[in-house]
């Protein structure tokens, strides 16, 4: 028998789900309709200035995120090539620490900053790396998880202990200087996440995994992934928004209800994955109708404004000299500043032989005023200004996390609350993937294995 499958959301999450269903059921096992009203790609989108398009995010890929690394050549994709590019964490008034053209040089800069804390952190991030790897052998072996504290257990009993602590006091704990934790630490939770050192351990250090070398994009934009997934797993796009789930206990499936424009329409399903976030702000648009017990998600997510600016780096401002001096990547190291980050952007389809373009995306916490943006930027041409929520507002977590909803009805997002990054929603969504099969067939983990002819 063919079984329906409703998947809501076209993000990472609900695209790599839907493929690594098709997988496990095989090409007539299931019939998977994906709802997203939206782009395929979700926080992947791009935006387009003069002609180009630009990412929005800052989803950057990891060289050891296994997932990404092969879905790149089982789409046969490319890496984004790019130009050297120089960094520096600024306070207000000044750049306590830049990188130098050299990259020698950069290091002995961060030794004579940190001290041996910059190896350290270096070494320390290599380590969590090696434990979360194992998640790679477990998934593949079939083995799924309940909650995103079983996911993290199964990979170090640690990370879970890192979920309930604070970054700043983690990482104090861990020997680290208070110097390197405010800024270095600091720094990439600004850009990566928007957020302080108050959030707990675990994305805390995956914002600082995030920081290290070697990171790339995918040449063309990130969001070609979700967007050749969806087609690989032969899922029926329906451009709607999902508004209702209802459960009917006598038939134990689902009622899925949406709105197109104006006209409501239902149909029914015998599982439904959530890959949307769902929390205290968010769920009033989505009602679970007619379960057992009141569905509900605490926590909100993070507001991150992206302005996109075409024009040149006020570098006055900044204290350079020259224009040709201004680096490429402005992180602030204080809270209170106008911005997070400052970072000169290179189209998705870049080439380094174009050169430099004067386009920058500025984060930060509020929308930018004309007067703000004017004391940034020279000569603006054009300012395209995204407002979104983009990332869970972390603290210290006590929630396990529940990827298990009700019978048949699972959520992916549930491990953003770790964090959120690309390979963390393909993760949670191969999981999702493996949790819903051997629900329905009744199958074990070797029987799941065997009938996987999954290519990742
Ligand atoms: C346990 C550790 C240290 C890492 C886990 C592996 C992992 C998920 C690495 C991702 C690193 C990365 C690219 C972080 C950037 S933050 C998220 C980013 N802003 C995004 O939107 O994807």
């Amino acid at each position: 028998m063919r079984i329906t499958l409703a998947v809501v959301g076209g993000g990472i999450g609900g695209t790599s789900a839907s493929y690594f269903l098709r997988e496990l059921f095989g090409p007539n096992g299931v019939h998977i309709d994906l709802f997203e009203p939206n782009k395929i790609g979700g926080r992947l989108a791009v935006t387009e200035i003069n002609g180009r398009d630009y990412d929005v995010g800052g989803a950057v890929i990891h060289p050891r995120n296994k997932y990404m690394v092969d879905f790149l050549k089982l789409l046969g994709l490319k890496k984004r090539k790019s130009r050297y590019s120089k960094l520096g964490l600024y306070n207000g008034r000044e750049f306590v620490f830049t990188e130098s053209d050299w990259e020698v040089i950069t290091f002995a800069k961060l030794v004579w900053r940190y001290g041996y804390d910059a190896i350290k952190l270096h070494n320390y991030i290599g380590d969590m790396l090696d434990k979360f790897e194992k998640i790679y052998a477990l998934q593949a072996n079939g083995k799924s998880f309940s909650s995103v504290l079983d996911i993290l257990n199964a990979m170090s009993p640690q990370f879970v202990e890192y979920m309930h602590i604070s970054t700043k006091d983690g990482f104090k704990e861990h020997g680290f200087s208070e110097r390197i934790i405010d800024e270095l630490v600091s720094a990439t939770l600004t850009v990566n996440y928007g957020q302080s050192t108050s959030v707990h351990k675990f994305v805390g250090s995956v914002s600082v995994a995030g920081a290290d070398g070697g990171l790339w994009a995918v040449h063309g934009g990130n969001s070609i992934v979700p967007q050749m997934l969806l087609e690989r797993s032969q899922a029926t796009l329906i451009s709607a928004t999902v508004t209702n789930i209802t459960l009917r206990p006598e038939a134990e499936d689902f009622v899925v209800g949406c709105l197109h424009g104006k006209d409501f329409t239902s149909s029914v399903y015998d599982i439904v994955i959530i890959a949307t976030p769902l929390t205290e702000d968010t769920q009033p648009n989505l009602q679970f109708t007619n379960f057992p017990r009141s569905i509900t998600f605490p926590g909100v997510y993070h507001r991150t404004v992206c302005t996109i600016v075409h024009g040149k780096l006020n570098f006055t401002h900044f204290g350079f000299k020259d224009q040709k001096d201004t680096i490429d990547e402005i992180l602030s190291i204080s809270q209170g500043l106008l911005f997070s980050s400052i970072g000169r952007l290179n189209p998705v389809d870049y080439e380094p032989s174009e050169g430099v373009f004067d386009v920058w995306k500025v984060f930060s916490q509020k929308p930018l005023t004309k007067l703000q943006l004017n004391t940034l930027f020279l000569d603006q041409k054009n300012v395209k200004v995204i407002d979104w929520l983009a990332y869970p507002h972390y603290q210290t977590e006590r929630r396990r996390g529940e990827f298990i909803l009700h019978k048949n009805l699972f959520h992916i997002n549930a491990i953003e609350w770790a964090a959120s990054a690309m390979e963390m929603s393909v993760i949670g969504a191969k999981n999702v993937g493996l949790l819903s099969y051997k629900a329905w067939t009744g199958k074990n983990e070797t029987e799941a294995v065997e009938n996987m002819k999954v290519e990742l």
